[in-house]
């Protein structure tokens, strides 16, 4: 499978301070690759310098097999961009605007437009300066996706969306995987990327943290565990719980009899990684009741924005960092 951006050892000085401090990463054509940090983590940075509107510093990059800073229009042509921030003339129409992208982005089809702005239910003959924030937002995804372009790169694309439209959003993103395009979105909160991203980058203070499949976050993610069971003493479902890979903060007590079966044992604990494990102890036991919690996320993402103790890199992803040599997700390849 090919790759539709390739970046090695990219670095970004603003003035003296650097801040991008050498990205590798790469993203397969056809899959969508998804970019979370906190807010001055450098995502935008990152998707300006794909661009070709700053230059890098230091390092190289490849979009579509070539190189933005030579490439100039004929490659501009062949992505969709939404800027974080669109700036939109105010006297003018939202069609005209589009007319004006278009321009820029080559021919458009005056029928995909109109079926983009109906689904996203956008008004194209209201003044911009008339519309909502969401309502912006919607023109500039129009804009990023009315040319069918075969890279799109979505500055935090469901800023501003209702939930509606948000899924509006995620059916477009799957459409243009579906027909062939490669994306590359960016978002502060996982919640937004893991519907459609095949593998998520987490950028922190200019370096990436860890690139992952969303699977292999959730294998990460620490995951509440609760059940009663019977027949068994609570010291030995301790001791069960305690061989299991992954179970820690293991807490074992016996219910007192009133409205329960004698000698109900409730046990909760916390488990990361497989299941399977836990599964063939739980099947010895006697069990009347058990609960095994959704991971949480984006606690786990949090973890790793903030470095916190326990932020390794989640089991089966890809920590990437100063090796010359763009690193792949694992697991992220469609087939
Ligand atoms: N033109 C600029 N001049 C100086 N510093 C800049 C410039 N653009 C960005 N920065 C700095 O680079 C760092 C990364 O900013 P960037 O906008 O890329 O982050 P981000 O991850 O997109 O954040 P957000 O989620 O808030 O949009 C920040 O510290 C920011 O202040």
């Amino acid at each position: 499978m090919t790759q539709a951006i390739v970046v090695e050892g990219l670095r970004k000085k603003f003035g003296h301070r650097e801040v991008l401090h050498g990205l590798d990463f790469a993203v397969e054509a056809g899959t969508v690759f998804g970019v979370i940090g906190p807010n001055g983590a450098g995502k935008t940075t990152t998707m300006r310098c794909l661009l070709d509107i700053i230059r890098p510093s230091a390092g190289s990059i490849s979009v579509l097999g070539q190189h933005p800073r030579s490439a100039g229009t004929s490659l501009r042509r062949r992505i969709g961009y939404l800027p974080g921030e669109l700036h939109l003339e105010n006297r003018t129409t939202g069609r005209r605007t589009l007319e004006h992208f278009a321009a820029i982005s080559g021919p458009v089809d005056p029928h995909h437009v109109n079926d983009l702005a109906d689904r996203l239910n956008l008004d194209l003959d209201r003044q911009t300066r008339k519309l909502s924030k969401g309502n912006k937002q919607k023109l500039g995804l129009l804009q990023a996706f009315m040319h069918q372009p075969e890279l799109l790169v979505l500055d935090e694309p469901t800023s501003g969306l209702d939930p509606l439209v948000q899924q509006v959003f995620h059916a477009m993103v799957r459409e243009a995987v579906a027909a062939g395009a490669t994306v590359f979105l960016s978002s502060h909160v996982l919640s937004e990327v893991q519907q459609a991203a095949d593998a998520v980058a987490i950028l922190r203070d200019g370096e990436i943290v860890t690139v992952s499949t969303v699977e292999a976050l959730r294998m990460a993610a620490v995951r509440q565990l609760r059940f009663n069971s019977t027949g068994t003493a609570a010291n030995d479902v301790g001791a069960l719980l305690a061989r299991v890979p992954g179970v820690a903060n293991v807490a074992v007590r016996e219910l007192p009899a009133d409205g329960h079966a004698a000698g109900t044992v409730v046990a909760t604990a916390t488990l990361s990684g497989h299941v399977q494990p836990l599964v063939q102890e739980l099947a010895r036991l006697n069990l009347t009741d058990l609960v095994l919690e959704e991971p949480d996320l984006e606690e786990a993402v949090l973890t790793l924005y903030t470095g916190g103790a326990d932020a390794e890199p989640a089991a089966g992803t890809v920590a990437a960092g100063s090796a010359s040599s763009p690193r792949r997700a694992e697991g992220a390849h469609r087939a």
